[in-house]
């Protein structure tokens, strides 16, 4: 889960626990360096792992600097790296982000890196020592679920063919269930969503609806769907 988007603490608070959620990423450069119990108190509080986040960063330069201070303020080496290219897209600046997860990754970090839903970004981000590939199904906070199912597909089955198998985290865009139990049917290993959740009208409704999304898409890719036919087939056979 993400955190951002939320009403009030409370209410991300209940969705929080709706979602099963053991990793919540935390933005860096927008957290609430004031006073009173803010995200980092309530994710201790629940017994979730905080996922540093480089949300804002422009180049690779003000990632690594924010990914270096997260791990000197929460002692922890995880950092989700987004190192965007213009704010009305959000997209990841694919040249600035490999750059950065290069020096993250030479640094110590375990890099996870938001990228776009291109197969060959991806292979160059496992390659760099990533610790996973979060490709987007959609731009960040657009709602418009995955647009290139297919592209999702060939990253799963890069990664999985690659020396260093890493862990498929479908980031972003993700509007409705349905959209996290296809992520998860296209054989990705985890979803990261916030605007979905956070901005729903029932956000606990729609963070437990993602949850068992996840957990039906997991399970019905592990049951192995029937394969697409051209022409019908008659349930029952026939009898002689
Ligand atoms: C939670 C987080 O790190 C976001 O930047 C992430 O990419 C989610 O995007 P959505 O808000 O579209 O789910």
């Amino acid at each position: 889960m993400g955190t951002g988007g939320a009403a009030n603490m409370s209410v991300l608070e209940r969705a929080l626990v709706a979602s099963g959620t053991a990793l919540t990423t935390v933005a860096m450069r927008r957290l609430d360096a004031g006073g009173g119990p803010g995200v980092l108190a309530l994710l201790e509080r629940l017994g979730i792992e905080a996922l540093p986040n480089t949300a804002g960063c422009r180049t690779a330069a003000e990632a690594v600097l924010t990914a270096r201070m997260a791990r000197e303020a929460l002692g922890t080496d995880l950092v989700k790296l987004e190192v965007i290219a213009d704010d009305r897209t959000l997209l990841p600046d694919p040249i600035e982000l490999l750059d950065a997860a290069e020096q993250l990754v030479d640094d110590g970090f375990t890099v996870l890196p938001y990228t776009n839903d291109d197969p060959v970004l991806a292979s160059k981000l496992v390659d760099a020592g990533c610790a996973a590939v979060m490709p987007l199904g959609s731009p960040i906070g657009t709602g418009l679920g995955i647009r290139n199912p297919h592209n999702i597909a060939m990253i799963v089955a890069a990664t999985a063919e690659s020396g260093r198998p890493v862990p498929v985290v479908l980031d972003a865009g993700i509007g409705t269930a349905s959209e996290a139990a296809l992520a998860m049917e296209l054989g990705c290993d985890a979803v990261l969503l916030a605007t979905a959740v956070t901005r729903a009208s029932d956000p606990e409704a729609m963070a437990t609806a993602m949850r068992l999304a996840v957990e039906s898409g997991r399970l019905a890719r592990g049951a192995g769907r029937i394969p697409r036919r051209y022409w019908a087939q008659a349930s029952s056979p026939a009898v002689e």
